[in-house]
């Protein structure tokens, strides 16, 4: 934990590639064992932050902090587990293969790996579908084969970019459930999400625009300080779609 006891820290930051400005002094907070949520419109500059939150990618300018260790820190990955908006597996192998190769990276052994994986599986209902190879299958398997694997360490935090896009409405709901379970449990959670009813479920959220993070705060006051009825319209609002 940091000294001020926030998970992530973000002061000032801010990328360029090349000549283009991405992400602009942005400067934020996350919580200890608070999902938040960053809500922007496609090309704002989420991945972008995220990759920077995690220490995959290193800011231009400002820093990043994650449990009070400057970023990025090669370290630090055992404590974080990320989920990337496109699939990390090994297509030609199959799903136990694929989350054995990663419990091997994290130092998991024994009984515990195997019970672990099996757990995972369960989260995202592909228990049936271990032995299965991976270009077998559906977007959305694989998907949810991601969010298993980003699991499955127990890290205390998580970091998960647009976790559920091509997830069923119910399964959607018991990954929900095992995320809030996980708060619970003290586990930080940060993801982007474009899903308003998930936005709407985040303890707070961080509305990005043009690289800027122009609001943070819970989605109800969002929405209250918007002047709006919905996390929708107030998206729109702060997206820019409406002045
Ligand atoms: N490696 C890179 N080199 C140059 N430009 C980049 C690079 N990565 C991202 N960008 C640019 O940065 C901007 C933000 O991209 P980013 O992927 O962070 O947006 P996003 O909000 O995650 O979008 P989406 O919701 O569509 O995934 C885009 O204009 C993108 O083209």
């Amino acid at each position: 934990m940091s000294h001020d006891g926030s998970v992530i820290q973000a002061t000032h930051v801010g990328k360029r590639f090349g000549k283009k400005t991405v992400l602009e002094n942005i400067s934020l907070e996350v919580r200890p064992a608070e999902t938040f949520g960053l809500l922007g419109p496609s090309g704002s500059g989420k991945t972008t932050l995220v990759k920077l939150l995690t220490g995959i990618d290193t800011a231009t300018s400002g820093e990043v902090r994650v449990f009070g260790t400057l970023m990025p820190k090669l370290g630090m990955l055992r404590r974080i587990g990320y989920m990337a908006q496109s699939d990390a597996l090994y297509t030609e192998l199959s799903a136990l293969e694929n989350l054995e190769f990663f419990a091997a990276l994290y130092g998991m052994k024994g009984p515990r790996r195997k019970i672990r994986i099996q757990e995972v599986m369960e989260v995202v209902a592909l228990e049936e579908e271990l032995h299965k190879r991976v270009d077998q299958y559906s977007g959305g398997m694989k998907r949810r084969l991601s969010l298993a694997i980003a699991l499955l360490h127990e890290p205390p935090l998580l970091v998960l970019d647009e976790p559920t896009v091509g997830i069923d409405p119910l399964l959607r709901q018991s990954i929900w459930k095992e995320l809030r379970a996980l708060n619970t449990k003290g586990t930080t959670i940060l993801m982007t999400t474009h899903v308003m009813d998930e936005a709407e479920k985040c303890d707070r959220l961080g509305m990005i625009r043009d690289g800027a993070l122009l609001a943070v705060d819970t989605p109800s006051a969002l929405t209250l300080q918007a002047g709006k009825k919905t996390i929708e319209e107030a998206f729109i609002y702060y997206g820019g779609g409406e002045s």
